[in-house]
This record gives C-alpha cells, structure tokens and sequence, in this order.
C-alpha cells in the first residue's frame, strides 16, 4: 500500500461463539482522512473500532497502523501509539471544570494533577487554549464540566482526546442526542480536525452523514457492502436494500 495509508486492515475477522461479527474484511483509511462508516444494527461498526483500539481480539488478520500491526499490542499500547477512541457515552469528571479535565487528559495528566508540585506551564495552557478554541468552549473553560450542555460535554470528550495528539481518532455516533446546531459545528469540528490527523466516525444520522460530506464505508454482516462519496453510496440499489431504505 502507498504510504498515504495511516491503517491498512487486511483479511480481518473475529468470530463469536462461530458467529462472524468481522468476515475477512479490508478496510484502508488515509492520513489526513474523514471516513464515515454507516450499516445497519448488528453489521460490526463497534466491533471493527473494538478490533481496532485492541478491546476485542482478532480471530484473524492484521491491522497495520504506521509500521505497527495492533493485533500484537494491548489497549495501552495502541492508545501510546496513536489511536484515540471515543465511545458513546461522555466519560468526563463532572466535578471538575473544563479546563482540569483537558490537564487531567494531557499526556502525563494523572500523575502532575495528583502532585502536590503541579504547576500549569505556559505550553500546555497554550495547548488548552488553542484546544478550547477548536471545541467551542473557551468561555467554558473555568466552568464546571457537569453545567454543559450534552453537545458540550461530546466536544470535552473530543478535546480530551485531542490533547494527546492521536494520529488516529475514532468516534462512535458523536452526534447522537444533539440539537441541530450543535450537530452541524460538530460536522465543522471534525472536518478541521483531520486536517492532521485520520478520524473514523460511526454514525447513524444520515444528516450529519451529509453535512461531513466525505468518504463512505458502508459495512452489513462484517463486510464492506459499498464504500465512496455519499452521493453514489446512497443511490446504490444494494445499500438502499439493506440500510438506507428501511
Ligand atoms: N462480545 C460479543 N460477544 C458476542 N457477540 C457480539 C459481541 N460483540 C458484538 N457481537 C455481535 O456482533 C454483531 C455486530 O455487532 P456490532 O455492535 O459491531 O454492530 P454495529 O454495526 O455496531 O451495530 P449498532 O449499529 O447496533 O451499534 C452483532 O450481531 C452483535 O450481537
């Protein structure tokens, strides 16, 4: 593969219990990407992400992440070398403004914010600002992180991710539960984010779909049914079948 391609997923599988959840699959994300992958309930979206940051186990394949194959490291490894995930659910401390919970997410977080030494040094205030302005909460960033709203609270969990610099974020339906608004500065957040780095993003709102307007992997029973623009995804007769028409 060209060296454009940040993850190359070849021949890739896991069986449950002898159920394919992945069949063999092949699925190749560039640098500087944004792909959407869509598919109905039960076609192996969050398993494929699960494969990926090494929560489930391949029964078979590779999957190549720069000169890595992550079927060979732990979660902890994968996260070390590049890949953000983010599920659906916000994970953020509550009690805790905007700004700890992005210090507390920095490389190295844990350990500073428990020291008594803990000092904030002029880079990564730099970095938390330059990160509250890509997420649309600099007039939030000394505000407790539990008064957000729930669009806001999705953005925090993205810039928590952002501040580790993944090479490679992963986002399951970031939209969902949205207002409006928010979903569409969402489409903007995430198409100014890959500017340097790939996002893969699973989603189910066809809308958001649209407004990203970018590459398509349509995925049903743990292959690749269809994949390009979304324009010629959506007018194919066998998505339509499956996904799009229901
Ligand atoms: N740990 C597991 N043990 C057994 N079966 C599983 C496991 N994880 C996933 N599956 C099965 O694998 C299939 C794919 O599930 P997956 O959650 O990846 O689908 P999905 O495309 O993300 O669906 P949805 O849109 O509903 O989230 C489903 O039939 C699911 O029941």
């Amino acid at each position: 593969m060209s060296d454009q391609m940040l993850l190359e997923v070849e021949d890739l599988t896991v069986s449950f219990d002898g159920f394919k959840a992945i069949d063999d699959l092949n699925f190749y994300v560039e640098r500087n990407e944004l792909r959407v992958v869509i598919g109905p309930n039960g076609a192996g979206k969050t398993t494929l992400l699960d494969l990926i940051c090494g929560k489930t186990r391949a029964s078979g394949g590779k999957i190549k992440f720069r000169d890595k194959d992550l079927t060979k490291l732990s979660e902890h490894q994968i996260v070390h070398a590049g890949v953000g995930r983010k599920f659906q659910t916000p994970s953020i401390y509550e009690n805790l403004t905007v700004r700890q919970n992005l210090e507390l997410s920095s490389p190295g977080g844990r350990t500073v914010l428990s020291s008594l030494f803990f000092r904030r040094t002029p880079t990564l205030t730099a970095r938390i600002d330059e990160i509250a302005e890509t997420i649309y909460l600099v007039a939030e960033l000394d505000m407790s992180a539990g008064l957000l709203s729930h669009g806001q609270k999705q953005w925090l969990e993205i810039g928590m991710l952002l501040i580790q610099d993944p090479e490679l974020l992963m986002l399951d339906e970031p939209v969902a539960g949205m207002s409006v608004p928010e979903r569409e500065a969402t489409a903007a957040l995430l198409n100014r984010i890959k500017e340097n780095r790939a996002v893969i993003v699973i989603e189910h709102d066809m809308d958001f779909v649209k407004d990203i307007g970018r590459k398509v992997t349509v995925l049903h029973q743990g292959r690749i049914l269809a994949e390009g623009p979304m324009e010629t995804v959506q007018n194919d007769e066998r998505v339509i079948e499956v996904y799009l028409g229901h």
